[in-house]
C-alpha cells in the first residue's frame, strides 16, 4: 500500500475485488490485498488482454500495514462477518469503507463491524466471473453508483480516470432497488441451474413478471421511484442478454458455496412484512434458495 493519501486496500480479491484492484493498479494506486486464500498476484482478463495486479494476497490480519484511507470490501455478503478482523486491522477514524456488495442493507451489515470510519454502499453494475484457481474475466465496462454521502468523494477521487467509472447519485435508493430487482430475478437461475436463456420461456417470463411486480411494490414503499414498466423492461433485458449470461449467485450454486439469498431475495420478503405488502412469490422462492444454500440434506 503506497504512503500518503492513497493508502487503499481491497478486502476480498474475487471477481469484483480483482476488477477494482486492477483499476487502482493501472492508476498507480496498487492496493494492499486482503483475502482468504494465498496467491502471489491477481489476474484480470479483459477481452484479449491479461492485467496482472502484484500481490501477494495477504491472509492474516496481523500482516496489515496499518489503517487505510480507503477500503473496498468485496467479499460475499455471506462472508462479511468472517472479514471483521480485516476491517478492524485496516480501519481508523478517517477510513472510508466502500462496500461492493449486492443488496440494499450494506450499511446495516457493515457499520457494526467498522468501529471507526465511514461506510459507503455502492451499486456494482458490471458482471465479472472467476474460475476456481484461474483469472477473473471482466464481462462489461466497470461502473459503480454511490450515494451523495460522506466518503463518496474519496471513492470518486481515487478511481477518477480509471477504467472503473463512478457516478454519485442524489437518488441512490432508486438505483439500489433497481439493481436489487435485477438480482432477485437472477436468483431464479440458481434454482433452475440455467442461464439467461431460460427467461425466454413464456412460463418463466410470467413468473418473473409477477415476481418483479411484487419486488417493485416493496421497492416503491421503501422510497424507490420505479415506473410501472420497470418489471417488463427488466424482463426484456434478461431476454435479450446472451443466452449463456450467468450471475454470481448461480456461480456460487455451481461451486457449492453458500448463496446470498438473504440480501438478494429474502430482503424483499422482510421489507414487505414491514410495509404490509404480501409477497407470495418470495414466500416460495426464498425457502427454496435458502435450502439450496444451507441445507440440511
Ligand atoms: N461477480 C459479479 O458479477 C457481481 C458480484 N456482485 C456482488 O459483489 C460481491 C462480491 O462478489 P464476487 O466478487 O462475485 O465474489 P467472489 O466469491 O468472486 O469473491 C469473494 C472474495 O472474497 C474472499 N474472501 C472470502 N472470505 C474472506 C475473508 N474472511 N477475508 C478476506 N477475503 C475473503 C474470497 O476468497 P476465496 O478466493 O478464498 O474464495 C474471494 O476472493 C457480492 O455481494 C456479489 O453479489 C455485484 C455485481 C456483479
Ligand atoms: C451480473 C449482475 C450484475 C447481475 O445479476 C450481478 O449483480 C451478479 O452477478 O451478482
Amino acid at each position: 500500500m503506497p504512503g500518503g493519501l492513497d493508502r487503499v486496500a481491497v478486502i476480498g480479491p474475487g471477481a469484483i475485488g480483482t476488477v477494482v484492484a486492477a483499476a487502482l493498479h493501472e492508476q498507480g494506486r496498487t492496493p494492499f490485498i486482503a483475502g482468504r486464500s494465498k496467491r502471489p498476484e491477481l489476474q484480470l482478463q479483459v477481452d484479449d488482454e491479461t492485467l496482472t495486479v502484484p500481490g501477494p494476497v495477504h491472509t492474516d490480519p496481523a500482516e496489515s500495514p496499518g489503517t487505510a484511507d480507503l477500503v473496498f470490501l468485496a467479499v460475499k455478503a455471506t462472508q462479511t462477518a468472517a472479514a471483521a478482523d480485516w476491517l478492524a486491522a485496516l480501519c481508523g477514524p478517517e477510513t472510508v469503507v466502500c462496500v461492493l456488495q449486492n443488496g440494499v442493507e450494506q450499511r446495516e451489515m457493515v457499520e457494526p463491524l467498522v468501529r471507526a470510519g465511514t461506510v459507503v454502499p455502492a451499486v456494482v453494475w458490471f458482471p465479472a466471473t472467476r474460475e476456481l484457481g484461474g483469472p477473473v474475466t471482466l464481462l462489461s465496462p466497470p461502473r459503480l453508483s454511490l450515494p451523495e454521502a460522506p466518503g463518496a468523494i474519496v471513492v470518486e477521487d481515487v478511481l477518477r480516470g480509471s477504467r472503473c467509472a463512478v457516478e454519485v447519485s442524489t437518488d441512490f435508493t432508486t438505483l439500489a432497488w433497481r439493481k436489487l430487482l435485477q438480482n432477485a430475478a437472477a436468483g431464479l437461475m440458481a434454482l433452475t441451474g440455467r442461464r439467461s436463456g431460460m427467461y425466454r420461456r413464456d412460463d418463466i417470463g410470467r413468473l418473473m413478471l409477477g415476481y418483479l411486480e411484487e419486488c417493485a411494490a416493496v421497492a416503491r414503499a421503501e422510497g424507490a421511484q420505479l415506473t410501472d414498466d420497470e418489471p417488463r423492461r427488466l424482463l426484456d433485458q434478461f431476454r435479450t442478454a446472451p443466452v449463456d449470461r450467468g450471475t454470481s449467485i448461480l456461480a456460487d450454486r455451481e461451486q457449492g458455496r453458500p448463496l446470498e439469498w438473504d440480501v438478494r431475495n429474502a430482503v424483499i420478503q422482510r421489507r414487505g412484512i414491514v410495509h404490509g405488502i404480501p409477497t407470495p412469490i418470495s414466500d416460495v422462492v426464498v425457502p427454496l434458495l435458502a435450502a439450496a444454500s444451507d441445507g440440511p440434506g
